[in-house]
């Protein structure tokens, strides 16, 4: 038997995991201290309305700022739940539920998985699938434990269990300060005219694709995790500084670039395994309704199973490019198979 949840906070997160868990058919009922946001997730099947049957696990999903307030007090509300949140931030939280005297019934959680927008409207049931999942339990039952890894198991995540202090520094280099940093090069961009903008390539694209998050959230983020985010920070300012300053510019940026790789590398890709070395296939394509359809069928003829796919699209151009990534092995029949069809490969 699934366990009776309740979720507190019904925005993109909460409601994410509402239709996620009712789909793997546990019964979930959801709240939100805005009764439009509540509203809104009932009615897209996130969660019904708390009844009198109380819930044996409680998920609190609201804004960073609030979570140690809300899971405080939904410790005491429901006294005989076990209590987990999804905060971006764990140790100040932790601390919050030590506080209380109750944290054996208290497992901090971390989706690695999110949307630039927030709010239910964005939910969507399978976001974390595949995707990590950190479980903190610093101190919990182990029941607890078991319970709340019921959460990321029905979810199809990879459950990954870490001290919450641990955490807080991790993911200040993999997801707080890239957020910094993808804003930062897109501010740059301020002095440019309209025109000049539009010169971008597909890598201003892929390095700002984060610049569009809302504020709130990460301003919430930064003050809750400042210690491990400015300690990131000045590691990034000390790099840039040693280009800046190097009498041999190039050799600087070669050096950074040279580590930046090696660590690329080690960033997990696709179904969250290591970063598989695809072939990229790069596919001059006419901007008229229907040409990727072709393409993909074209491909799909030959067997060929595309493993990702990036689009470039400059303004006033009347062709785009779209790259399809495949298995080294099957690229060569691939660009073969897509000539014969008359698709223009580009070089590489
Ligand atoms: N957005 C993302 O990409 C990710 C967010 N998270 C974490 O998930 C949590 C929720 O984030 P989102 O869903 O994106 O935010 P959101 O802004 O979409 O939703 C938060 C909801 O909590 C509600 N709320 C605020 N205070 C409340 C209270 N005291 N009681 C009940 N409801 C309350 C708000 O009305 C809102 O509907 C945050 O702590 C965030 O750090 C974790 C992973 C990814
Ligand atoms: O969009 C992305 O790539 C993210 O990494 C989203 C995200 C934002 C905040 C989190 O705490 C976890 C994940």
């Amino acid at each position: 038997m699934s366990p009776r949840t309740h979720i507190v906070g019904a925005g993109l997160i909460g409601a994410s995991i509402g239709i996620g868990l009712t789909a793997e058919g546990w019964s979930v009922t959801i709240e939100d201290n805005d009764d439009e946001a509540q509203a809104l997730a009932r009615s897209i099947g996130a969660g019904d309305a708390l009844g009198d049957a109380q819930p044996e696990l409680v998920i609190v999903a609201v804004p960073p700022s609030a979570a140690a307030a809300v899971v405080a007090a939904a410790l005491g509300r429901f006294p005989d739940a076990v209590v987990t949140d999804v905060a971006s931030v764990k140790a100040p939280i932790a601390a919050a539920a030590h506080a209380t005297g109750a944290s054996s019934r208290y497992v901090g959680s971390h989706p690695m998985a999110g949307r630039e927008v927030s709010g239910g409207l964005g939910a969507q049931g399978d976001l974390f699938k595949a995707r990590p999942w950190v479980l903190c339990p610093n101190g919990a039952a182990e029941d607890a434990v078991a319970l709340v890894a019921r959460v990321p198991e029905a979810l199809q995540c990879d459950v990954v269990t870490m001290d919450a202090e641990a955490h807080d520094a991790a993911v200040a280099r993999v997801s707080h300060a890239p957020q910094v940093a993808a804003s930062a090069v897109a501010a740059a961009l301020g002095i440019l005219d309209a025109d000049d903008v539009a010169l971008a390539g597909q890598g201003l694209r892929d390095v700002t694709r984060i610049a569009a998050s809302l504020p709130g959230m990460w301003a919430d983020i930064a003050r809750l995790n400042r210690a491990h985010l400015v300690e990131t920070l000045d590691h990034i300012i000390a790099d840039l500084e040693e280009v800046r300053e190097a009498d041999d510019i190039g050799e600087a940026l070669t050096d950074l670039i040279d580590r930046g790789r090696y660590e690329t590398a080690r960033i997990p890709g696709k179904h969250g395994g290591a970063t598989r070395d695809w072939t990229p296939v790069t596919v001059i394509v006419p901007d008229t309704p229907g040409q990727l359809l072709r393409l993909l069928a074209h491909t799909a003829e030959v067997d060929v199973n595309v493993e990702d796919i990036a689009i470039e699209h400059s303004p006033r151009q009347p062709v785009g490019l779209t790259t399809l990534y495949v298995l080294p092995s099957h690229a060569p029949d691939l660009v073969a198979a897509l000539e014969r069809q008359g698709w223009e490969i580009a070089a590489s």
